[in-house]
């Protein structure tokens, strides 16, 4: 039987304008962000930037959770999920922290419209190789790209969290930085911007460590490999790494408190850091 999923999606990968870029929002430094962030979020939509955000909410997953007495646990990265689990990642992604970014967003006079990824079935996804042993996290499949494009096209930005869906209609809970890598690639953007806590990768030890402005693929792969590169940077190193074998030329890991932090990225700044092809 023909997937309900694809057919109103003819094709895979489209290539946006340059103006348009991926932002990643890690739940690290969510909570944290000041208004001005969220202005120069507006302010970038009013010169005729487009926005496309996807976001996180791990720690916020993880205290609804421990007050609700759910158990939970990471295996290399990623959460274990079961059924009771995913109830709370996805009231807490799209529901809670999905709403605040709009909300964030509006009362600044900017213009976004919030979705989840299973919405339309914008994010398919699949059960990632070792279900057995983390249940349902996801790995995306496709990116209903015109969806996102259909929501710029009306003047909004859209915010969106990672939750996908198989045509079955099982949901699954998927790493942001998966999901915004993903929707990156499929969308055809030339920059993901991934805002977190940390001013970029950081290498070295003590009064020695410095933020690299520029690494490539090989050299992430080799922090990856003696542990410099560790916990929640390694999902977005490989979503960085998987992106930019596509149309997305870089990737920039920069630290959310820094202020104006998008525009001067995108206005050409050495700002965190960058991954490179090579
Ligand atoms: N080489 C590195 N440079 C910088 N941060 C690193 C590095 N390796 C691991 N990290 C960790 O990655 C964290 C960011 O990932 P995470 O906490 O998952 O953030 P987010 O919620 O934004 O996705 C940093 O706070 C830091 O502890
Ligand atoms: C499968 C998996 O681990 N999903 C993540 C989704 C949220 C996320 O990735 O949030 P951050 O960007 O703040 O880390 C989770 O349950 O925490």
């Amino acid at each position: 039987m023909k997937s309900t999923i694809d057919q109103t999606e003819t094709l895979p990968v489209q290539t946006m304008g340059m103006n348009t870029f991926v932002m990643k929002c890690g739940g690290s430094t969510l909570a944290a962000l000041p208004d001005s962030f969220f202005e120069d979020l507006k302010d970038l939509q009013q010169k005729g930037v487009s926005p496309v955000i996807v976001h996180g909410g791990g720690p916020a997953i993880s205290g609804n959770l421990e007050k609700l007495g759910i158990e939970t646990e990471f295996v290399n990265g990623l959460r274990k999920t079961t059924e009771d689990v995913l109830d709370v990642v996805e009231m807490v992604l799209a529901g809670t922290i999905n709403k605040q970014i709009v909300r964030r967003i509006l009362s600044v006079g900017g213009a976004a419209i919030g979705l989840s990824g299973s919405d339309g079935g914008l994010i398919e996804a699949k059960p990632v190789i070792n279900h057995a042993e983390v249940g349902w996290v996801g790995d995306v499949t496709h990116v209903k790209s015109s969806i996102l494009s259909g929501v710029l096209d009306m003047g909004y930005m859209p915010v969106v969290a990672p939750i996908g869906v198989d045509e079955s209609g099982q949901r699954y809970n998927i790493n942001a930085d998966t999901a915004a890598g993903a929707v990156a690639s499929h969308m055809g953007v030339n920059r993901m911007i991934v805002v977190t806590d940390v001013p970029g990768i950081l290498k070295g030890t003590g009064s020695e460590k410095r933020v690299l402005p520029t690494v490539t693929v090989q050299e992430v792969e080799d922090m990856i490999g003696t542990g410099e590169i560790y916990g929640g940077m390694i999902p977005k190193v490989r979503a960085a790494i998987s992106c930019i074998h596509g149309k997305v030329s870089e990737v920039v890991i920069v630290d959310g408190s820094e202020p104006n932090v998008l525009s001067r990225v995108l206005g050409g700044e050495i700002l965190g850091t960058r991954i490179v092809r090579m």
